[in-house]
């Protein structure tokens, strides 16, 4: 297995704030990663130090191979798109794809052009003049003509309308299958996540909480509800990751860290869908005490 992203112990402090804490991770290539967190859980942090945009304080971290940013053909090889999709108010589309070819020795002014086209954008429109989901489109656009082999987007469509950004994924997906890119995409909004990721990390208060394959993951957690009895014996194989109690009811979500069985009392295992396994973590992170709160800050910015 290639990997694409690989960190061992990293850590970025600001001042004495913690940014990012021991992270360790290994993103196979060829993949969709959603990188998912409430506010401050340390997105922007880990695609920095990935971009190279940063330095860590501790630990280490390779991409495609080697240190970030290390060399300019390693820099050529990654695109990065920064939150709110930044591109030259003062400057007309066609432009910005002429200092694409000027400053990218990989620019692939076909792909460029017939994206632009796709899209529908005008040459000579300036680009201050663009919609967010026209903006956007245009920095894929650029980051894609890059023909990166890593592709990293810091919550490209948080801003945009839901037709909006169903296109701007709908694009990039077919940049993906086209481009045989690794993407590496933070985002708030779950929903979306869900239909475009395949690997997924999830980060809360500075920590990796869960990293894996998606469909790895989904196979290994269940919600299971059972007496306070039944719970407290619970055999061995099984994390509990959130439990709420209701009476002499308890619902938990577990994850099999085994091949032990599921116990007969809890004939009523489900599997969870993508947002409920992430909820459950979150509320882990935000009260470790176990008892979920529903009303928790955290959990309100990823629904
Ligand atoms: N330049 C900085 N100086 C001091 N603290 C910082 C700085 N950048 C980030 N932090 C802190 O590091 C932590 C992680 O921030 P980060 O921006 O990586 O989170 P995030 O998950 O991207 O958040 P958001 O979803 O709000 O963009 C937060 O507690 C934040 O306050």
């Amino acid at each position: 297995m290639t990997s694409v992203l690989r960190a061992d112990g990293l850590t970025k402090h600001y001042g004495r704030h913690p940014g990012l804490v021991e992270a360790d991770l290994d993103i196979p290539a060829g993949r969709v990663v959603g990188l998912v967190g409430p506010n401050g859980a340390g997105k922007s942090t880990l695609l920095g130090l990935t971009s190279g945009l940063i330095e860590p304080t501790s630990g280490t971290i390779e991409v495609l191979g080697s240190r970030p940013a290390a060399s300019g053909s390693q820099l050529a090889r990654v695109g990065f798109v920064a939150q709110d999709t930044p591109v030259y108010a003062g400057l007309s589309v066609g432009d910005h794809l002429r200092l694409g070819a000027r400053l990218n020795q990989r620019w692939d002014e076909q792909l460029a052009r017939r994206r632009i086209a796709q899209v529908g954008l005008d040459l000579s429109q300036k680009a201050g003049r663009l919609s967010g989901g026209q903006r956007a489109q245009l920095a894929l656009t650029i980051a894609a003509a890059k023909r990166p082999e890593l592709l990293i987007f810091d919550e490209p469509v948080a801003a945009l309308d839901p037709l909006a950004r169903r296109q701007f994924l709908q694009h990039l997906m077919e940049f993906v299958s086209e481009l045989e890119v690794t993407v590496i995409l933070s985002s708030h909004l779950l929903g979306d996540l869900e239909r475009v990721c395949d690997h997924l990390v999830l980060l809360a208060s500075a920590r990796v909480q869960l990293a894996g394959e998606v469909d790895d993951l989904l196979s290994t957690h269940y919600r299971i509800v059972g007496s306070r009895d039944d719970v407290a014996h619970l055999p061995p194989g099984f994390d509990v990751i959130s439990a709420e109690h209701r009476g002499r009811q308890s619902t938990l979500v577990v994850r099999r860290t085994d091949t032990t069985p599921i116990p007969r009392s809890f004939a009523n295992a489900e599997r969870l869908d993508l947002e409920e396994m992430v909820l459950a973590y979150l509320t882990r992170a935000t009260d470790p005490s176990g008892a979920a709160s529903h009303h928790s800050p955290a959990l309100e910015t990823l629904r």
